[in-house]
């Protein structure tokens, strides 16, 4: 199974994603990492057909941007950037929507983020980190073959973060997982391959071993240095 993206686009006459191309497969979690208004949720959101670039976007070859929204559901979850959730259903209601199209286990997916047995509880109710693990379960409740995730830890404390992360770990064998990570940390310590977007392109691509400290403060304008441990490699940064 391999995902084969090359997309452009534009915010009405404001070009914001330019040629940026990369292939994505099963078994390599591949994070998109890169500066604040690079364009990663942009380019996530064109993965998944909320929005129409220019280009091509690719699995084993069907063509998702030429699907229709039901269509392309049994193929792309995807998991939005937790916002606040804005009615009152219960989580139980609100992962089986993901369900709608494709006939997912709900139970099986708020199982996988800890939430079943919290089901009946509001979601109106949630803290955001709580809210972020539901939006993750009705991704995995809708069950496509290709999961993209935009910054999933970012309401997450370190415990739920690195659960979420192992479980992206168990879930690329069976999908191909392609997460926005704003922690490098995470990102080195969990992704196989890294793209990195800069001012809307494609700046650096390859497996994390590849990276180097200069990569880095070529993109982020910061001095960065590789510390490395037990549990894998941090980032240190200063002005
Ligand atoms: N709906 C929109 N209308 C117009 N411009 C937009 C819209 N959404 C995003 N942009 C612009 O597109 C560019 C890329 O935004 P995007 O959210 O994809 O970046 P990002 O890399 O995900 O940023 P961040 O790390 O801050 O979340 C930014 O300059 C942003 O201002």
């Amino acid at each position: 199974m391999i995902l084969k993206v090359n997309v452009s686009f534009s915010y009405g006459d404001r070009e914001v994603l330019r040629d940026v191309s990369f292939e994505a497969c099963r078994g390599r979690l591949l994070a998109i990492i890169g500066p604040n208004g690079a364009g990663k949720s942009t380019l996530l959101k064109c993965i998944a057909g909320i929005l129409r670039p220019r280009g091509e976007v690719r699995l084993d070859g069907i063509d998702l941007l030429n699907l229709g929204p039901k269509e392309r559901a049994r193929f792309v979850s995807y998991v939005p950037q937790a916002s606040v959730p804005e009615f009152n259903f219960t989580i139980e209601e609100f992962v089986e929507m993901g369900t709608y199209f494709t006939g997912g286990s709900v139970r099986d997916a708020l199982q996988k983020v800890g939430f079943w047995e919290r089901r009946s509880e509001s979601v109106l109710s949630l803290s955001g980190g709580e809210y972020q693990l539901v939006l993750l379960a009705r991704a995995l409740a809708q069950g496509g073959k290709v999961l993209l995730l935009d910054e999933p830890t970012s309401h997450l404390d370190i415990n739920h973060a690195l659960m979420i992360m192992e479980l992206l770990k168990e879930l690329k064998e069976e999908k191909i997982v392609v997460a926005v990570l704003h922690d490098l940390n995470l990102a080195l310590r969990y992704a196989d391959n890294l793209l990195i977007l800069k001012n809307g392109e494609k700046f650096w691509e390859g497996s994390v071993g590849r990276l180097s400290p200069k990569i880095l403060e070529e993109v982020y304008g910061v001095k960065v240095e590789f510390v490395r441990g037990k549990f894998g490699t941090a980032v240190l940064s200063s002005l």
